[in-house]
């Protein structure tokens, strides 16, 4: 069953078209990656689903209802992580969790329970009673998630969660939506980390100007550009300057690797050469041969399927993070 149901949802801010004719559908215990630079839509497209922003044009169906600002009974069901860390500075950690779940659980009994156990979830115990002001930026966003969970929503939405957070903290946001994922929940995953989301989500939409570009898997969407691989190839003078590297090797030998049957695109940036090729058995062995035809002197060398960052270029022309 589809958990959320979009059709053509049209959001404006005065002139500016914020989401055109936009269409999604999450089926449930799925992760979904929407994945899109800054504006994009994203946000707005869940205040939209949230009710919390009202709309030109569309439908949108949550929990196979229509929803509206009205229907607290969705809400309920529904978990947010907001991309602004958004607690109370007067409150403790425990204090701040019980607070946002007593919004949807009025039982306190059954809210002690729920609160220890989003504590644990995020490894806060140590910091239970410590005011947000003095968690680090980490806990911060740990704290924001808790508040956001602590009442076992069925679906979830989260924001952009790891923008300026340590390593460390960013995998441990990341495995708990696994295990979100893997205690039930269906979660919406905002992101412009393409990384992020090829580790954790099952399908992603590629949004840009408030539009789906493409959507699948993530192997669905590298199948579905042009790029079948990018080889790397780092050039080297006796000199070893990385400028003298790049002009070691002249416009000739650029064309003669533009003319190889399966290559797309040449680039050189300093000293790294970049060549795009189509899926192809023998990409590496051509493009090795035409540089060693022309004497270019090779140092490290990399072979590389595609990312989520190409399907985005080629379809935009732009890098996703530009
Ligand atoms: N309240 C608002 N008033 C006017 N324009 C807005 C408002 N909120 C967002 N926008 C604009 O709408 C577009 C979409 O913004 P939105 O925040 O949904 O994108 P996003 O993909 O979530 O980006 P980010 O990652 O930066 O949050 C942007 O051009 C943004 O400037």
């Amino acid at each position: 069953m589809d958990i959320i149901a979009v059709e053509n949802l049209v959001k404006r801010y005065d002139d500016l078209l914020a989401l055109d004719h936009f269409n999604l559908h999450v089926t449930q215990g799925e992760i979904f990656g929407l994945l899109g630079p800054n504006g994009s839509g994203k946000t707005t497209s869940i205040n939209c689903m949230l009710a919390l922003l009202t709309y030109d044009r569309g439908t949108i169906r949550l929990f196979g209802e229509p929803m509206d600002p009205a229907r607290y009974d969705l809400k309920r069901r529904i978990g947010v992580v907001p991309q602004q860390v958004a607690v109370i500075n007067e409150l403790t950690v425990h204090e701040n969790i019980d607070y946002f779940c007593s919004l949807y659980v009025s039982d306190r009994t059954r809210r002690r329970t729920l609160v220890d156990e989003a504590i644990e979830f995020v490894g806060l115990e140590e910091f239970a009673a410590f005011r947000p002001g003095k968690l680090s930026g980490g806990l911060l966003r740990r704290l924001n998630i808790a508040c956001g969970i602590a009442h076992k929503p069925e679906l979830i939405f989260f924001d952009e969660p790891t923008v300026a957070v340590d390593p460390q903290s960013r995998n441990a946001v990341l495995t708990g939506i696994q295990r979100l994922r893997s205690e039930g929940a269906t979660v919406v995953y905002t992101s412009h980390y393409m990384e992020e989301v090829e580790q954790i989500c099952d399908r992603v939409m590629i949004m840009d100007h408030g539009r789906a570009l493409a959507q699948g898997t993530c192997d669905e969407l590298k199948r579905s550009i042009k790029t079948g691989e990018r080889i790397v190839v780092e050039l080297q003078t006796a000199s070893g300057t990385r400028e003298a590297a790049a002009s070691s090797i002249d416009k000739r030998e650029l064309d003669r690797l533009r003319a190889l049957p399966h290559v797309i695109d040449v680039a050189l940036t300093d000293n790294l050469l970049a060549v795009s090729c189509e899926a192809s058995e023998h990409n590496l062995t051509d493009v090795l041969a035409a540089l060693r035809a022309g004497n270019v002197r090779m140092g490290r060398i990399t072979c590389a399927p595609p990312t989520l960052n190409d399907v985005f270029l080629e379809i935009t022309g732009r890098e996703l993070r530009d």
